[in-house]
């Protein structure tokens, strides 16, 4: 269960933007979906504890990450969150190893047998065995982006947060990749959050999708209701001139960003 509402202002003395979104959900793959400057992003973080809201609450599985009427804000390294950055943020100076066993390291504290064995059998699972001294600089966008998965799931998270998984990767390689994070999701069984522009992403792996325009939840859309799958279905039965895109046109319309077919 992810049980999400926040309210919070972001200015950097020039501008100044209100976010006030809420959604809740039992669904385990979620897609934030909406146009730039929705605030997805900021969102995210504030499920991660990386910003605080002044106002609302985070709940994942049952836990409480923040509550301001309570006065809960549990600090974002205890918050078992998994977060997947854009841009991966992986670490060009570490290995793949290194990067992956980061966030169970310190300065004083070395990795615990117990962890690198479960470094190791990430390594081996996403396929990076042949790797994993290396840089991140020669890896492939494809191979960067399983290290950053398999770095945000060394520490065991609640949940997995990903801000655009496949932004970076061309279109041949970024099916695969949804294949990839499905099967992961599937093996490691825990709740994903994840942003996304491409309505692929949102058929490929949501099981519902939250609208968000100007700071707001606006709609949303169980993907998992046999009326929206049919809807999505039979977007692949429509005729040639909108055959380009047809799951976009459609997903498109039910998100209330364009007219169905
Ligand atoms: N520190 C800040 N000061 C002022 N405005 C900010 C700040 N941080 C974010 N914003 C603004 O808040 C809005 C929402 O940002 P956010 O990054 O959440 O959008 P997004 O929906 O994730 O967009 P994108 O899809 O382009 O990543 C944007 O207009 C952004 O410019």
């Amino acid at each position: 269960m992810i049980d999400v509402a926040i309210q919070l202002s972001v200015s950097d003395g020039k501008r100044r933007f209100d976010l006030d979104a809420a959604f809740a959900t039992e669904a385990p793959v979620v897609a934030l979906y909406g146009p730039s400057g929705a605030g997805k992003s900021l969102t995210l973080q504030a499920i991660a504890g990386l910003l605080t809201p002044r106002a609302g609450h985070v709940r994942v599985g049952g836990k409480v990450l923040f509550d301001a009427a309570q006065s809960v804000n549990v600090p974002a390294r205890d918050r078992q969150v998994g977060y997947l950055f854009q841009s991966y943020a992986l670490f060009p100076h570490l290995t793949v190893r290194e990067n992956i066993a980061f966030g169970l390291t310190s300065w004083v504290k070395r990795l615990a047998p117990e962890d690198a064995r479960r470094v190791d059998e990430l390594i081996e699972s996403f396929g990076l065995s042949a790797m994993a001294r290396s840089r991140p600089a020669t890896l492939s966008g494809g191979q960067q982006q399983r290290v950053a998965l398999a770095r945000a799931l060394a520490c065991k998270p609640q949940v997995l947060l990903l801000d655009e998984p496949f932004a970076a990767l061309n279109p041949m390689l970024r099916q695969q990749l949804r294949d990839e994070l499905a099967a992961v999701r599937q093996r490691v069984g825990i709740p994903m959050v994840m942003i996304t522009h491409d309505i692929d992403d949102v058929l490929a792996l949501a099981n519902i999708a939250f609208l968000m325009e100007g700071g707001q939840v606006v709609r949303e859309v169980d993907l998992d209701r046999a009326e929206s799958r049919e809807r999505v279905r039979s977007a692949l039965n429509v005729e040639p001139a909108r055959r380009a895109r047809p799951n976009e046109i459609l997903l498109r319309a039910m998100l209330g960003k364009g007219k169905a077919p």
